[in-house]
């Protein structure tokens, strides 16, 4: 069962039959359904665009990368296209459901060691080779695992995960606050180095411990809490007395994932030698053991949603009721409300937490995990507040001083491109004080959606890489003008078709590039100062640049060492943006990977891999050509702001 086969999908909403509800994200809703002309059992993601038309990044990096995987334990689309306004992702039925459903559902005390270790292992080749082609899944969790009824096992839902643009131990220019808190790596919380593909790992040993105990460590508490206790306390382990159960391979397994450092974390590939490994079986027994019996996923499915509804009944607030529900869930798309963050922070998590806490009742009616009655996550869509935001709560800067400052600002949205690469503190600071820096806006990079009624805009994946589904990048720019005029007039964004076409491979690119490490800029130590000082970072007044000249409570010494380091971050990064693109063009010239010398042999699948890369590496050289553009203008803004301040005289 390797992705889509040769079998042609049609692109025609009217060419599937929808039946029950299957599944549920924060962006979307899953059906089983069936292909009329194959009569093949289908499952189908249904994403309303215009309720995400903010994340189509998101949305057009998921497609893209479902189309262009393939290996068996991927869950790779058959097609996708546009009906009305909402995108179809066509892909095989996977009955078993998720193994976060199956727990929630009928194994509310975890699974057995065999099972896991089975279930771990197909997982685990399915990282080898996403890692191997250069992407972070970046959300390895139970309810993205999906097991078919005959036991074969696959990993899906691409919505957050990234390119690697580094290559070996260079990849770590990725700045990006991505994935479910429970799930996810120390360092992708603290942003210091950016991360790579050992982030995986380590939500790798989380899931061992998820499908260990039928909930993920910490499971239990609100994020901002998961966050602290991340990056304080030792890492989870199985416990000696209660996990008796499990066999010290197990143990070591999960603690060799579960490092904080990612550096002493094994690779994919290596740990899937690890002795744990021999306690699994074939996925035939899996089908046996624990797809056997089950009523319908659908049915399944239906049960969790009512005793969902019933436990939520009394919960005051329709915020909140969403909140706990998405967080039942497992679901990655955590934006967090910082207003609430703050306020939790200031709050003591010992009281809070514990006296807030409810008991979940699963499908058989037992009582299982532990909810946290608050809960600061907002849904996907909503606009984090930037509004009054400072960062002086004493537990919060006591955890991890300013990187976890860095790991609170708005990094904490998922939708930071994979090709960012403004160093931690750039997107601390500039995230701050320019709420317009926010990557979370489609439009400025040149997107458009336009959505039909009566047509579909579609492909294949097997028609080749790049095929996008009518959800492409512009090819060329052009785009900054038809933002614009988007923006200015505030109308619906406008997806166009335009073809893919190839570049270099992104390894070579970094290297050659040498993108280094973005030094610890002094700004952060500014912002701290001032905020010792009991000074206020600016309120965004309407989401739009902070002008500092306003500020208030701030002179003109004090924000004018912000400006100036602010302006240097901007030419590092644009010089960063130039020397890619220059590396981009000759690279283009001389060495296309696809246009290969006579007599020499690629074979198809490296093709494939060079072909994806290259395209993630085209895509965003366009984005980043934008970034160049927008700083530019911001150092224009920046530089007359600094001018003006400089002829203030000082009270
Ligand atoms: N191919 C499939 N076959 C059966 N069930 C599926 C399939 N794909 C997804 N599901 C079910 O639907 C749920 C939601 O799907 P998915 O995770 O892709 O949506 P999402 O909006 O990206 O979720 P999230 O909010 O976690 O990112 C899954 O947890 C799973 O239970």
């Amino acid at each position: 069962m390797s992705g889509s086969s040769t079998k042609r999908f049609p692109l025609y909403a009217k060419d599937y039959e929808l039946f029950e509800e299957v599944g549920e994200g924060v962006s979307a809703t899953v059906y089983r359904a069936r292909c009329i002309a194959l009569n093949e059992n289908v499952a189908i993601k249904i994403m309303d665009l215009e309720k995400c038309r903010n994340d189509l990044e998101t949305i057009r990096k998921e497609v893209l990368i479902m189309n262009l995987i393939d290996h068996p334990n991927l869950l790779k689309a058959h097609c996708s296209f546009i009906d009305r306004s909402s995108l179809w992702i066509v892909m095989p039925y996977m009955s078993g459901g998720s193994c976060f459903h199956l727990m929630k559902s009928v194994y509310p005390e975890g699974l057995e060691q065999p099972i896991i270790a089975t279930l771990l292992r197909e997982v685990l080749k399915a990282l080898v080779y996403l890692h191997r082609q250069g992407h972070i899944h970046r959300d390895v969790k139970a309810g993205n695992i999906l097991v078919h009824s005959k036991g074969v096992v696959k990993l899906g839902d691409f919505g957050v995960s990234a390119c690697m643009f580094d290559s070996g131990e260079r990849m770590r220019t990725r700045k990006t606050f991505v994935g479910t808190p429970c799930w996810m790596a120390p360092e992708v919380m603290q942003q210091v180095d950016g991360y790579d593909f050992k982030a995986d790992i380590w939500s790798f040993g989380i899931t061992a411990l998820e499908l260990a105990h039928g909930h993920a460590p910490f499971s239990k508490y609100p994020p901002m809490k998961v966050l602290l206790m991340t990056l304080q306390n030792a890492p989870p382990r199985l416990d000696y007395e209660r996990d008796k159960k499990f066999s010290k391979s197990f143990r070591d397994l999960i603690a060799a994932c579960l490092v904080k450092d990612p550096k002493k974390r094994p690779t994919s590939a290596k740990l899937l030698k690890h002795p744990f490994f021999k306690h699994a079986r074939s996925t035939d027994y899996l089908s046996r053991k624990i797809l056997h019996g089950l009523s319908p996923l659908g049915e399944r499915f239906k049960k969790l949603k009512e005793a969902e509804a019933e436990l939520f009944k009394g919960i005051n607030g329709d915020k909140e009721q969403l909140s706990q529900q998405e967080y039942m869930r497992g679901i990655s798309g955590w934006n967090f409300d910082l207003e609430e963050l703050r306020k939790q922070a200031s709050v003591n998590p010992a009281d809070e937490i514990c006296s807030s806490e409810i008991r979940e009742v699963n499908g058989n009616g037992d009582v299982g995990v532990d909810v946290p009655k608050r809960n600061p996550m907002t849904r996907r869509s909503k606009t984090m507040s930037l509004e009054n935001f400072k960062i002086s709560e004493k537990d919060l800067m006591s955890a991890s001083n300013s990187l976890l400052s860095g790991a609170l600002l708005p990094s904490f949205h998922r939708n930071f491109h994979p090709m960012d690469v403004m160093s931690a503190s750039d997107s601390v600071l500039a995230g701050a004080l320019l709420p317009s820096f926010h990557r979370n806006f489609l439009p400025s990079i040149g997107y458009q959606v336009a959505t039909r009624s009566d047509e579909s805009i579609a492909c294949c994946s097997s028609e080749g890489a790049g095929e996008m589904l009518g959800l492409k990048e512009p090819k060329k720019l052009g785009p900054l003008a038809d933002t614009k005029e988007t923006r200015e007039a505030g109308s619906e964004p406008v997806i166009r078709s335009v073809e893919n076409n190839a570049c270099c491979s992104s390894e070579e690119a970094s290297e050659t590039l040498g993108l280094e490490e973005p030094k610890k800029l002094e700004p952060l130590a500014d912002t701290k100062e001032m905020i010792q000082a009991g000074n206020e970072p600016e309120k965004p007044k309407n989401g739009n640049t902070v002008s500092p000249v306003n500020r208030s409570s701030c002179s003109a010494t004090e924000i004018l060492p912000m400006l100036q380091s602010l302006l240097v971050q901007n030419d590092i990064q644009r010089e960063k943006v130039v020397r890619l693109i220059r590396f981009f063009d000759r690279t283009a010239e001389t060495e296309n990977p696809i246009s290969r010398p006579e007599g020499v042999q690629i074979y198809p699948s490296r093709e494939r891999e060079l072909q994806s890369q290259v395209q993630f590496l085209e895509q965003s050289v366009e984005i980043l050509v934008e970034e160049v553009k927008r700083n530019k203008e911001i150092n224009s803004q920046l530089e007359r702001q600094i001018n003006s301040l400089t002829s203030i005289p000082e009270a």
